[in-house]
């Protein structure tokens, strides 16, 4: 099967200001991803993740090498890709559902359809009953699940998660990492999530990329297998969960070593 994403040695440089240098933020990054996989890039603060994302977006370009979807060249933003970042980023004078519709609106999909669509996505969030809630009465938890709502909406293939629970406290963080699995699982989008918590990419991820930085390189990919997932059981402390947590863990500090 052809993959879905393709980073193809890809080097993004950044100018730096008032010199004609440049600064090297990724490197010869290469990473396949097959449709239908959730894999989490981890790394230290500054490696290039977002960059990675900003150029799977098409929100920037890269300096070398080829980023594809779908076998295509990426050439800009497109309804196949939703992104969430760690801001929710609604739009606060719009309650909930109306911010879910607001995605709906833009590639022309009728009222009473936006409405049913919108309704079916804030469920499947779990927030049936507050739609008619504006962004300020709603908690940061709420926020960040209407904004996945949101991405979801248009039915994008690919889900781009740019540290979307970062802001949010250990349990509401822990309970969104629960629905993603459960939406991934119920949708089959493919997601690339971006987070610099071995935790939550050692939990969430089919596979794990594990990156170092200055430049932005990958280490290593791992494939993560934590069996059957039970809402009751306490994954996190299993000791198959902690060996895969030493292992991202000694990735990401052998390279204050060397
Ligand atoms: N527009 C830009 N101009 C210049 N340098 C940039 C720009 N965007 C990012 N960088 C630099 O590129 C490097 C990678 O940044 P990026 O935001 O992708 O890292 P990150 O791994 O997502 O970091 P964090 O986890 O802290 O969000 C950083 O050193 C950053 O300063």
């Amino acid at each position: 099967m052809t993959a879905k994403i393709v980073f193809d040695r890809v080097g993004k440089d950044f100018p730096i200001r008032d010199s004609v240098e440049s600064f090297t933020a990724i490197e010869e990054f290469s990473l396949a991803v097959k449709a239908g996989e959730f894999v989490v890039i981890v790394g230290p603060s500054g490696c290039g993740k977002s960059t990675l994302l900003d150029l799977l977006a098409g929100l920037t370009t890269a300096s070398s090498g080829r980023v594809l979807v779908a076998g295509e060249p990426v050439s800009g933003p497109g309804l196949d890709r939703g992104i969430v970042f760690q801001q929710y980023a609604l739009l606060p004078w719009r309650t909930a559902q109306s911010n879910v519709e607001f995605g709906l609106e833009a590639i022309g999909v009728a009222r009473r359809a936006r409405a049913n669509r919108a309704r079916e996505f804030l469920d499947l969030v779990g927030l049936s009953g507050f739609e008619k809630r504006y962004p300020h009465e709603l908690s940061g938890g709420m926020r960040q699940r209407v904004a996945i709502a949101r991405s979801l909406a248009y039915d994008p293939d690919i889900l781009l998660m740019d540290e979307p629970f970062a802001a949010l406290d250990a349990q509401t963080r822990e309970s969104l990492q629960d629905e993603l699995l459960r939406i991934w699982q119920r949708t089959g989008k493919t997601i690339v999530f971006v987070t610099h918590g071995i935790e939550e990419a050692v939990y969430l991820g089919n596979r794990v990329a594990v990156m170092t930085s200055r430049p932005g390189r990958l280490k290593e990919v791992l494939s993560i297998d934590l069996g059957p997932r039970s809402v009751d059981a306490d994954l996190r402390s299993s000791p198959i969960f902690g060996r895969y947590r030493h292992e991202v863990w000694s990735l990401l500090h052998e390279k204050e070593t060397v």
